[in-house]
């Protein structure tokens, strides 16, 4: 099971013309478009976790959106085992577990309808449903709310609901966008536990965060992308390394200066 990212780009449309030569402008933003992604890949492999780093506006979710099929790349491909999901969406939607930061739930379904819902369209039924949902409610410690609508649930209890949504099916790939924001250390920590659990099951797992401690904690590998671009990709030994810092907050923030003084290296 690997999955991989080669070349991506993607960009809007822009609805606004830019006028004023003082106004600041963000280099991305050329012949009325605005390029969130200009070049990224990565790749990752059974049993990996990959932490997908950045600052705001990188392109981090237009890169994930990509990767759950929302969007397609304007160039560029992604491989699930070899197959490309940019030319077979439907084939990537079965075998990508995607969370995204907007994932919506019916409030008057209960958490457990909800999850159940999605298993349904997936063609889960019977014994291998409620199978599949004890495992998950208990991974997630969902037992307390299961009964209790969405539009009653906690920022903590909805997100366990969504990323039990999100993997029901048992995807081959599962890809989290900012999955602990918001959280409560509590919860925090049991979906920290739960991507754990998933990379020992050998899934690998592509997610976006903005704090080091799931980093150094989960991450076999961390790719950075930077204004649109790709711009390391190595092990948190290596980010220390080319950061020139133990602490990764300080290598990252290193890092990305020494990428925007040499924006050819
Ligand atoms: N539909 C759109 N139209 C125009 N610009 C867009 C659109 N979607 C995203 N962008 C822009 O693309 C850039 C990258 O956005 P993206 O959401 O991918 O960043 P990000 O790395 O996930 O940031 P954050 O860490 O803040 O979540 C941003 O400048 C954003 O405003």
């Amino acid at each position: 099971m690997s999955i991989e990212l080669s070349g991506l780009q993607k960009r809007f449309k822009l609805q606004h013309k830019h006028s004023s030569k003082q106004q600041q402008r963000d280099p991305r933003e050329r012949d009325g478009y605005f390029h969130s992604v200009e070049h990224v890949g990565f790749h990752c492999q059974q049993g990996e976790v990959l932490g997908l780093l950045g600052p705001n506006g990188a392109g981090k979710t237009t890169t994930l959106r990509m990767l759950s099929t929302a969007l397609t790349p304007d160039a560029g491909d992604i491989l699930i085992d070899g197959q490309s999901i940019v030319r077979n969406p439907i084939l990537g939607r079965r075998k990508i577990g995607f969370l995204s930061g907007s994932t919506g739930l019916y409030g008057r379904l209960t958490a457990k309808e909800n999850v159940s819902y999605f298993a349904k369209l997936h063609g889960i039924k019977g014994k291998q449903l409620s199978a599949r949902l004890d495992e998950l409610f208990t991974l997630l410690d969902m037992h307390s709310f299961l009964d209790k609508r969405a539009e009653h649930l906690s920022t903590g209890m909805k997100q366990k609901t969504n990323i039990a949504r999100a993997v029901v099916h048992s995807p081959s790939v599962v890809v989290l966008d900012e999955p602990t924001t918001g959280l409560d250390i509590m919860t925090k920590q049991t979906v920290l536990n739960f991507i754990q659990q998933l990379k020992v099951q050998g899934t690998p797992v592509i997610f976006s965060t903005h704090h080091m401690d799931e980093v150094s904690m989960l991450c076999d590998r961390i790719h950075i992308i930077d204004q649109g671009f790709s711009c390391f990709d190595g092990t948190v030994a290596e980010l220390q390394q080319a950061g020139q810092h133990q602490e990764l907050n300080a290598a990252f923030m290193q890092l990305l200066k020494r990428d925007t003084e040499q924006p050819n290296v």
